[in-house]
């Protein structure tokens, strides 16, 4: 495909996208599945631009003056991939391409208008409804914060020393261009790619068939980090989906003491078994609602239960930016509901002296603090204890709680608190 025709897909996706309300990767695959005729690079250019464009929609259209998807996507191009005014007009014009520039068109992508005029919703790239929310949770840090989420993020791997070691792991992933990502020795990363290239395909080299690392958001594993020593510890990763977290657990547990991995939808759980397969682990059962009461005969006896939370996910918004135009203030509110509920029902798990892990992947305060204070207040057998992870000090709040944020720690956002039952039954 010429560029013309990429630019114009693109600027179809992001119509469908706004009009029919699909998410993103739907609205990708229904434009693949019509273009048999593009190759792997087309379609890595037109996914790009298109999340380019969600991930920067408002300040890309104030600075153009259109937020219709033609004007994000023009901007996108001159502004972000730094393109010239003369290659965007000439891949404009071009034949199934989206059609020539207007005169105003060219007058923006000469002289933008200026976002230090803009209001922060629009220079952030947020929903204005968030803006109390945002604003309470980042504090002054929250332009710097909401223009790291509107980045293109890193894909990070997770060596996995249940079957190779930091030295022979590392190597292997330095062929796919991984380095060193910091805080954790078994963290690598691959920058984000610029502009129109792809991302490596991680999934396909050989050391990754073989269970020596996992992909994994830095922040994800620094989360499960928080657990610090557990081998020979009996665990339970309540909401443990496609097994991210539990993977991870798992690794640092050595194949020693018991890891249980449960989840509400059934569904999600189907993949954690092939993947805890090839990563080598030995001591996880599988807890699917599938089997009725899965949990029985669990209550009370667990040293740690993991709760990686359902969330608004405003943590991964570089990862899934149409989602940050979805949420709305009701999904907002039915998740501290849920968040409430799942970390009442977790906690009957929890032995006397042993923790709750409460884990989120949202930035904002009413679905992390809040949560936690609401929890100990009605459960007083219960109380924060803060992480004393070695290597984890600079990411703790004054509290003792894990705070992740994109522009500060380069990671996805990320909370974390420890929670432990007090040893007095009565
Ligand atoms: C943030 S995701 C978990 C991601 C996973 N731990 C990982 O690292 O890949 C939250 C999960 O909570 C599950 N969930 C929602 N409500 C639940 C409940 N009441 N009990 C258990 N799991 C629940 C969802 O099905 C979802 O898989």
């Amino acid at each position: 495909m010429r560029d013309g025709g990429r630019l114009a897909a693109a600027i179809e996706v992001l119509t469908e996208i706004e009009t029919r309300h699909f998410p993103v990767r739907m609205a990708l695959k229904r434009w693949g599945e019509g273009a048999r005729y593009a190759g792997s690079k087309d379609r890595a250019f037109v996914s790009g631009l298109a999340l380019d464009a969600l991930r920067r929609k408002r300040s890309l259209g104030w600075m153009m003056g259109d937020d219709s998807p033609r004007g994000v996507v023009l901007g996108v191009l001159a502004h972000d991939w730094k393109w010239s005014a003369d290659r965007v007009a000439e891949a404009a014009g071009e034949d199934h391409g989206p059609g020539a520039l207007t005169d105003a068109e060219r007058e923006r992508l000469a002289a933008p208008r200026s976002l230090a005029d803009a209001p922060a919703p629009v220079a952030g790239d947020y929903a204005d409804w968030l803006q109390p929310h945002l604003a309470r949770a980042l504090g002054a840090d929250h332009g710097a914060e909401m223009a790291a989420l509107a980045e293109r993020a890193p894909v990070d791997l997770r060596i996995n020393l249940l079957k190779t070691d930091v030295e022979r792991g590392g190597k292997a992933v330095a062929l796919i261009g991984a380095e060193p990502a910091g805080v954790l020795d078994t963290a690598f990363r691959i920058p984000a790619p610029g502009a129109a290239d792809r991302t490596p395909s991680v999934e396909a080299v050989p050391a990754f068939s073989k269970g020596w690392f996992e992909v994994q958001d830095l922040g994800s594993q620094i989360a499960a980090a928080t657990a610090g020593p557990i081998k020979g510890k009996q665990v339970l990763d309540f909401c443990a989906g496609g097994g991210g977290k539990t993977l991870a657990l798992a690794a640092a547990m050595g194949n020693s003491g018991q890891i249980y991995a449960h989840d509400s939808d059934a569904r999600r759980l189907a993949d954690t078994i092939r993947r805890g397969q090839r990563a080598g682990v030995r001591n996880l059962q599988i807890r699917s609602p599938i089997e009725g009461e899965p949990l029985k005969g669990l209550e009370g006896k667990l040293d740690l239960v993991f709760v990686d939370a359902p969330c608004t996910g405003s943590g991964t918004w570089r990862r899934h930016p149409d989602a940050k135009w979805r949420l709305s203030p009701d999904q907002l509110a039915k998740r501290q509901i849920e968040q409430d509920a799942v970390l009442a029902d977790a906690s009957d798990f929890v032995k006397p002296g042993g923790r709750l892990i409460y884990v989120t992947c949202s930035l904002l305060a009413e679905e992390n603090e809040d949560r936690v204070a609401a929890f100990v207040e009605r459960h007083p057998g219960f109380s924060v204890k803060p992480i004393a992870v070695a290597g984890l000090e600079q990411h703790l709040t004054p509290e003792g709680y894990l705070r992740l944020t994109p522009h500060r720690a380069g990671t996805d956002g990320f909370f974390a608190a420890v929670i432990e039952r007090g040893s007095y039954v009565p």
